[in-house]
């Protein structure tokens, strides 16, 4: 089989192929023919080869969602591809356990929104886990490597500064085809977005305390509570103002 990147079928490649047939190979005790292989590890010396490790796979452990309150923020931009993610990961949601009134979604513009809106429903702390779905595709200009990189890294800095897990679901696609394969059936991680929102959220639950019916988190002396002044947070038994939904 020739080693090039043509596709061969539903949008997968033969290299999708040959780390197949490399795997089911190895498993059998047989020598490794892929050519980029050859000469290295257990297929070389004859010896099985460990099970492989590599692959676009994650796994997850049953989970229940029963408790949280997940945001979903979806851009507008290339909406048919944003909502085929939306329902994956909405319908995941709900197998996992999450209650139909505790997905909360918004709808934004584009990508380059989603990290505002990403902020503006973590301030309020009444949200266990945000997913953010947009789909980037490269246009002629630079206009793409602004926007991804950007709302990547400012992202990553609203999950870290608020504690509230955001779930990085923006494809950045160099073609439409790479998205469209991403976006719908066999090449979208949407429903393993779904599935790290409540493992994140249970994580985060775990470690941080578990809200109370104020809304509040119970986290060392006393509720964490939002104040007036745009969420920063006081100690106080006395519930907090409500801010958001
Ligand atoms: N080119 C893409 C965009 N561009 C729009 C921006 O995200 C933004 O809405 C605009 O610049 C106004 O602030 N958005 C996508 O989601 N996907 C694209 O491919
Ligand atoms: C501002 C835009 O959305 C647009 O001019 C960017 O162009 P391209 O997507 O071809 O890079």
């Amino acid at each position: 089989m020739a080693v090039d990147k043509e596709k061969v079928s539903g949008g997968e490649t033969r290299w999708t192929r040959l780390w197949e047939d490399r795997a089911l190979r190895e498993r059998r005790g047989g020598q490794s023919a892929c050519p980029l292989l050859c000469g290295r590890g257990p297929a070389r010396s004859g010896a099985r080869a460990p099970p492989l490790r590599m692959g676009k796979e994650v796994t997850f452990a049953e989970m229940d969602g029963k408790k949280f309150r997940i945001g979903v923020l979806a851009t507008r931009w290339n909406a048919e591809l944003v909502e085929a993610m939306q329902k994956d990961v909405v319908d995941t949601l709900k197998a996992s356990g999450v209650e139909n009134d505790n997905i909360i979604q918004f709808k934004v513009p584009g990508t380059w929104e989603l990290p505002l809106a990403a902020r503006f429903v973590s301030i309020t702390q009444k949200l266990d886990a945000i997913v953010c779905l947009g789909v980037l595709v490269k246009g002629e200009t630079n206009h793409y490597e602004y926007i991804a990189e950007n709302v990547a890294k400012s992202l990553m800095e609203i999950q870290v500064q608020s504690t509230v897990p955001i779930v990085f679901g923006v494809l950045t696609c160099l073609t439409e085809e790479q998205a469209e394969f991403r976006a719908t059936g066999k090449g979208s991680h949407a429903k393993d977005w779904a599935l790290t929102a409540v493992e994140m959220a249970t994580l985060r639950s775990s470690q941080m305390g578990k809200p109370d019916q104020t809304g509040a988190k119970k986290i060392g002396f006393g509720n964490l509570l939002e104040n007036a002044e745009g969420g920063a947070k006081k100690v106080s038994s006395e519930p907090g103002k409500k801010i958001g939904f």
